[in-house]
């Protein structure tokens, strides 16, 4: 699978301010999600990738290409959403489209597709001044979409959207993914990135903490799993170590485990003579393991 975007021990200061500090590494294609707290420095790492600004030292090439050389050829299988899109109230949604397929030479009639793909067909003729702020992230999203990127960057894409928007979102950037897109989106909604992204990059203070899939992060924190366990008819006794959390429901008994010792413990839970009628296992979520990576580093989450 060949490299979209190389970003090699690239930094960007402004002023004193060092908003992107020796970040190296490498997207292929697949959806790889940005995450960190604000000012982390995930939109200015995006503008490097565009060719808006450049780095301050290290390289960043993009499809081959360094984005801020004069004639960056690559930047029509570019596609970018900006946090805050905005649009001229006064043009149409359909308008507003064209304009863009101009600009990127593509075929309008081809571009005017986008607008039913992401819902907004019977809308299109209706002045941007008048859309939700879904309605214009959507319009923003079409306009990303334009010419079947090769490259996508999505920044927090999903605010705004309410959640069966939100599917539609995702299912839009997944069939893109698996045409061989590569897909960069930071976003704040950790929750819903868990099942959606091959990768997730967490950054801090300008530098890069953890870089992996989420089952590779897991593994490095090695934070405990938690057991839910319905006990049924017999009651569960547990070992002292395993004390069962307060906000425990009346018919079900939970508790941590380190992960290490997670198949010991199962195992005794199923050879007892009563096992329980049902266990499940629930790893740490995303929000659990970015609070954790960011917490070493002595920040509140
Ligand atoms: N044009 C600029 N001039 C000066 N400082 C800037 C500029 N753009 C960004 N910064 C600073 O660089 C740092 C990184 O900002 P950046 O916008 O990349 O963070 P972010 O992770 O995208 O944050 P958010 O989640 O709030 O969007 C911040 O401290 C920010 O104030």
């Amino acid at each position: 699978m060949k490299i979209a975007v190389d970003i090699a021990s690239v930094s960007k200061s402004y002023g004193a301010v060092q908003a992107v500090r020796d970040v190296s590494f490498t997207l292929r294609s697949g959806v790889v999600a940005l995450v960190g707290h604000n000012g982390a420095g995930k939109t200015t790492l995006m503008k490097l990738m565009l060719g808006l600004i450049r780095p301050t030292a290290g390289e960043v090439r993009v499809l081959g290409e360094n984005p801020a050389a004069g004639q960056f050829l690559a930047r029509r299988r570019l596609g970018y959403l900006p946090e805050n899109v905005a649009f001229n109230a006064a043009l149409t949604g359909k308008e507003t489209l064209a304009f863009y397929a101009r600009l990127k030479r593509e075929p309008v009639d081809k571009a005017l597709t986008l607008l039913e793909r992401v819902g907004l067909g019977s809308a299109g003729t209706r002045r941007v001044g008048t859309y939700s702020k879904g309605m214009r992230q959507r319009l923003g999203l079409a306009q990303a979409l334009l010419g079947e990127p090769e490259v996508l960057l999505l920044d927090e894409p999903t605010t705004g959207l309410d959640p069966a928007l939100r599917v539609q979102f995702y299912d839009i950037i997944q069939d893109l993914a698996a045409t061989g897109a590569t897909v960069l989106m930071s976003s704040h909604a950790l929750s819903e990135l868990e099942e959606r992204t091959e990768r997730v990059i967490i950054m801090d203070g300008g530098r890069v903490v953890v870089d992996g899939a989420i089952d590779e992060l897991r593994e490095i924190a090695r934070l405990p799993v938690r057991f839910r366990v319905r006990p049924g008819p017999a009651s569960l006794s547990l070992p002292v170590e395993f004390r069962p959390r307060a906000e425990t429901k009346l018919d079900t008994v939970e508790f941590d485990v380190p992960a290490l010792r997670k198949m010991e413990v199962l195992q005794s839970l199923i050879c007892r003579d009563r096992p329980p009628t049902d266990v499940e296992v629930i790893p740490p979520s995303l929000d659990a393991l970015y609070a954790h990576f960011l917490n070493d580093r002595g920040h509140a989450s």
